[in-house]
């Protein structure tokens, strides 16, 4: 939970009032009647903040004059702020991360009400990745299921889409190299971030089993989950396909097929869980990126990733290192792919704390462009909360 900077208020002006309990234990136990109407005057309060925030959201959209589309009126890095306050604010007896999911979906619905976002995403329906446009962009956003993370990029670019989601590296798996390569060719930026707990699971129509011959997953799920499989369905056939929705689409129509996929698959297409979660590893988060067609100002705590083109010459990869570690700039993630169209010439993913219009990031890439290296800031954007 997060530091406490708020003094602890009453969680309701008049406390219900305990009364011995039936069974005449001497144990205090409040009356239920008495804690329902607290609980009811409570709501009312809640909604009537709701719409009270919902009223000058719209003011904002309203002082932000007259724009084309909702995705202008979208604003990352003020959602950011808010969430980090409510993360700063919180004292129990809620988690920070059940908080950040409510105010989330309040920021979702004010924005809505000017329009929905659009928001791409790998689809069908049920995968991980519309996992991460709802826990991003809330309920209210109108999820875009498309049939390649390539598609998601073109849907973006075309206007089609107002922002994608597209995954980029997994905890265990390391990086998705087919996100990374398409941003060499795209001009798209990138926004945001989001965080997502992976958990696989077995899912079958039967729930059963021994019923299960064949298995359908995405390769990176079949990666996730290899331990397990060996030891509970050795002999099963694994057969790759696009997404683990895809998986459980196929695995909805044989009942000795199994596909590998989210809890969310297992409502949309029906299916019952035979085991999970089934992954090797406890911890498996997979981090997706937001895609749009804009820049946007700090947030505050923001970090930022590089895309470098190194010419062929002794010392070139250092030359950019160098004035990041100087500054004391940390890096967290450097990544190499072929450049397209230069054989044995390479371009460099680079991820770094910061913001591009702030010091002393600025400073840095500055220094960097006047050697002649090619940077380009993929995007500056609010560190994933939570
Ligand atoms: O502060 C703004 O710019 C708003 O539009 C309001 C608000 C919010 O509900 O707090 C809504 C959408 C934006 O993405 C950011 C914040």
């Amino acid at each position: 939970m997060a530091k406490k900077t708020d003094i602890k208020k009453p969680i309701a002006k008049k406390a219900a009032k305990p009364q011995v309990d039936a069974a005449g234990k001497g144990e205090l136990k409040p009356d239920l009647a008495e804690v329902r109407t607290q609980i009811d005057g409570i709501d009312r309060r809640i909604q009537e903040l709701i719409a009270e925030r919902a009223q000058w959201a719209h003011q904002v959209g309203k002082a932000k004059g007259k724009l084309a589309a909702a995705v202008d009126y979208y604003r990352p890095e003020r959602e950011a702020q808010v969430l980090r306050k409510v993360v700063d604010r919180n004292d129990g007896p809620l988690s920070d991360e059940v908080l950040v999911r409510l105010f989330r979906e309040v920021m979702s619905a004010c924005l809505a009400q000017q329009e929905p976002l659009k928001i791409g995403y790998l689809g069908p329906e049920g995968t991980f990745s519309q996992q991460a446009v709802h826990k991003h962009f809330g309920h209210s956003a109108h999820g875009l299921p498309l049939a390649s993370i390539e598609e998601v990029f073109q849907e973006v670019a075309a206007g089609n889409a107002d922002f994608g989601v597209v995954p980029v590296e997994n905890s265990g798996q390391g990086t998705i190299q087919v996100t990374l390569d398409l941003f060499l060719t795209s001009p798209l930026k990138i926004c945001g971030e989001v965080e997502l707990r992976v958990h696989q699971h077995l899912l079958s129509r039967s729930g059963r089993i021994e019923d299960i011959e064949r298995i359908y997953a995405h390769p990176q799920a079949f990666a996730q989950t290899g331990g397990w499989l060996r030891t509970h369905l050795p002999k099963a056939e694994k057969v790759p396909v696009s997404s683990n929705a895809e998986g459980a689409r196929r695995a909805r129509n044989a009942d000795d097929s199994a596909a590998i996929a989210g809890e969310s698959a297992a409502h949309v297409y029906g299916l019952k869980k035979i085991a999970g979660p089934i992954e090797d590893r406890s911890d498996n988060t997979t981090r997706f990126l937001v895609l749009g067609r804009e820049s946007f100002p700090s947030s505050g705590h923001d970090r930022t990733s590089l895309l470098v083109f190194i010419r062929d010459r002794p010392g070139a990869l250092y030359g950019v290192l160098e004035p990041l570690a100087r500054r004391g700039i940390s890096m967290n993630r450097i990544e190499s792919r072929p450049a397209h169209g230069h054989l044995w010439q390479y371009a460099f993913f680079i991820d770094v704390a910061g913001h591009r219009d702030e010091s002393p990031l600025k400073d840095a890439l500055d220094e960097i462009a006047d050697k002649g290296d090619e940077v380009r800031v993929l995007g500056s954007y609010p560190v994933a909360i939570l």
